[in-house]
C-alpha cells in the first residue's frame, strides 16, 4: 500500500458566538475524522450541504488550523506547516469560490502556477480545460469574469502546478453540463498521466462515479467509504431524510442530483 496523506483523530471546532471566544461553547465540524488516502488514486468526498467537506479540504491545505489531530504527508508531520510550504511540498487546492486579483491577467496567474512563462506550455495548459488560450491568457482575473471562467481557469492553475495532491473543491459549480464530461476526463488523465493524487468534493454524480473511493460525510465523520454502488442506499437515504430532524414536513427535500 502506497501511504502519502494521513489525517488522524482530525478535530476542528468553532466557537459559537464571537464574543470572548474561550468561553464560549465550541460546536464541532469535524469530529475525530481519520483516513488515509493512498498514492495515485481518485477519491470523490461527497454528503449533505454543511457536512464537513470543504472544511476536511481546508484542514488538509492548511487553511483551518486543527483543533486536535495530525496530517502526515510522505511521512512527515506538516500539522503546524502553514499553506505555503503545504503548497510547496506538493499539495494544491482549487476553491469553491475562486478570489478574483484585480490588476492580475490570467497569463500572471498561470505563470506563477506553471513556474513558467513559456506561452506555448501556457497555451497547452488552458487548452486542456476547454476554452480558447487566445481569449483567455491575457484576461484580466477581475470581477467580469463569469462563474464558470473563474473556475476553469482555477482548474487550470491547479493542473499547471503538477501537484502530488490535488483538491477540487466542488469543480463544477457554474460549469454547464456539457463540460462536466471533459471536465472529469481531464481530472482523470491528470491522475493517471501524473500519478496525482486526486480529491474531489462534489455532489455531481459524475465526479462520484470517476472516483475509486468515495467518502461519504456527515456530521463532520466519515460516514461510508467505498464504491458509488455501495453507497447508493445511503446517499438515497440522505436525499429524503436530511432536513427531517429540522424541517417537519420537508420530505421531498433533495441534495443530491
Ligand atoms: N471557520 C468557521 N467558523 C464557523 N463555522 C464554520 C467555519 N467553517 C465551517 N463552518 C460551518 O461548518 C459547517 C460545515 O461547513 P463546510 O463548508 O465544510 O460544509 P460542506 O459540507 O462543504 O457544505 P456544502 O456542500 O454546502 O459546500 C457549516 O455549517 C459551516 O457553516
Amino acid at each position: 500500500m502506497n501511504i502519502m496523506l494521513e489525517l488522524r483523530n482530525l478535530l476542528f471546532k468553532v466557537p459559537t458566538t464571537e464574543k470572548s471566544p474561550e468561553d464560549t461553547p465550541q460546536r464541532t465540524i469535524i469530529d475525530n475524522l481519520t483516513f488515509t488516502f493512498e498514492s495515485g488514486q481518485f477519491y470523490a468526498i461527497t454528503g449533505p450541504n454543511g457536512s464537513g467537506k470543504t472544511t476536511i479540504a481546508k484542514l488538509i491545505m492548511g487553511i483551518h488550523p486543527a483543533t486536535q489531530g495530525r496530517i502526515f504527508f510522505n511521512g512527515k508531520d506538516i500539522t503546524t506547516l502553514p499553506i505555503h510550504e503545504r503548497a510547496a511540498a506538493g499539495i494544491v487546492y482549487g476553491f469553491q469560490h475562486p478570489a478574483r486579483f484585480k490588476g492580475m491577467s490570467f497569463r500572471d496567474l498561470l505563470s506563477i502556477a506553471a513556474d513558467t512563462d513559456d506561452e506555448n506550455k501556457l497555451v497547452d495548459i488552458i487548452a486542456r480545460v476547454g476554452v480558447c488560450a487566445m481569449n483567455f491568457l491575457d484576461k484580466p482575473v477581475d470581477s467580469k469574469l463569469s462563474g464558470g471562467e473563474i473556475k476553469k481557469m482555477e482548474l487550470a492553475t491547479v493542473i499547471a502546478s503538477q501537484p502530488q495532491v490535488a483538491i477540487y473543491d466542488e469543480p463544477d459549480t457554474g460549469i454547464d453540463l456539457w463540460t462536466i464530461g471533459p471536465m472529469v476526463e481531464l481530472l482523470k488523465r491528470e491522475q493517471k498521466e501524473h500519478r496525482t493524487t486526486t480529491i474531489v468534493v462534489s455532489h455531481n454524480r459524475a465526479f462520484l462515479e470517476a472516483a475509486e473511493t468515495l467518502l461519504l460525510v456527515k456530521d463532520g465523520r466519515i460516514a461510508y467509504v467505498g464504491d458509488l454502488d455501495g453507497a447508493m442506499p445511503m446517499l438515497e437515504d440522505l436525499s429524503v431524510c436530511s432536513f427531517s430532524d429540522t424541517c417537519e414536513g420537508e420530505n421531498d427535500a433533495r441534495c443530491y442530483r
